[in-house]
């Protein structure tokens, strides 16, 4: 019996009990935007169902994870959730634009300031090297606070096309409400499809490319698409919903 096992082995015809197990790939997302934009929350609504009684502003950066099944592949969606308040961001904020995918962008459409701050967190992206080879979404948040919105998604869609990202409005609270201005639809919980849309985004890409920004330290790598992906950043592969 343990020969024969010993001899199927050797003899390359492996049967799938034998094989390895397939590797899961992971997609590295980071959130960033202003203290209490809704980060946490709407992080935790995707990984947890649900949305959290109660959140403290965020001390360097949370970091939270779901497995996911697209087209028959099992993929590790990676949320990490960065602090907006300056000083609990300083001593971290290098290590998570490390090998990022995907950049989400969060601003609370209750407050204008922090929608102001888009460029800021723009910049900041820039500054570690991550472009627009890095498919990037706009979330405005906090959507079911319909008496005090300040931000308009006219406005809002203005910048997402001058920056060429898909604007998706939402809220981590009540995912499932239907209000006019593309937020929500039907019963599906829009948060979960948000990250979604990202996720199938990241899966469809060519095959991700490791390459080294001109300049970078040894330690920083990013990925970018292959040749054929569109080339027009983001724009275009916006909100299924
Ligand atoms: N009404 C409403 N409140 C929300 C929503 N999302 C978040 N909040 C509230 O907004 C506050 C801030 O939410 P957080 O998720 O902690 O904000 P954050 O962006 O992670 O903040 P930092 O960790 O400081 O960067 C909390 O009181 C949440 O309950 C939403 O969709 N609707």
């Amino acid at each position: 019996m343990a020969e024969s096992g010993l001899s199927s082995e050797f003899s390359g015809s492996m049967t799938s009990s034998t094989l390895p197990p397939p590797r899961t790939r992971i997609f590295k997302i980071i959130v960033i935007g202003d203290s209490g934009v809704g980060k946490t929350c709407l992080t935790y609504r995707f990984c947890a169902g649900k949305f959290p009684e109660k959140t403290e502003a965020t001390i360097g950066v949370d970091f939270r994870e779901r497995l996911v099944e697209i087209d028959g592949e099992k993929i590790k969606i990676q949320l990490w959730d960065t602090a907006g308040q300056e000083r609990f961001r300083k001593s971290m904020v290098q290590h998570y634009y490390r090998n990022v995918h995907a950049v989400v962008f969060v601003y609370d459409v209750t407050n204008a300031t922090s929608f102001r701050s888009l460029p800021a967190w723009i910049e900041e992206c820039k500054q570690y090297a991550l472009g627009t080879e890095v498919p990037r979404i706009l979330v405005g948040n906090k959507c079911d606070l319909q008496d005090s919105i300040q931000v308009g998604t006219d406005v809002a869609q203005q910048f997402a096309d001058a920056h060429s990202m898909p604007l998706f409005e939402t809220s981590a609270k009540n995912p499932n409400s239907q209000v006019d201005g593309g937020y929500a639809g039907g019963n599906s919980d829009h948060v979960e499809a948000i990250f979604m849309t990202v996720a199938h985004k990241l899966k469809s890409q060519k095959p991700l490319v490791l390459s080294q920004p001109p300049g970078a330290s040894g330690a920083t790598i990013n990925l970018s698409r292959g040749i054929n992906d569109g080339g027009d950043g983001s724009r275009g592969w916006g909100c299924s919903c």
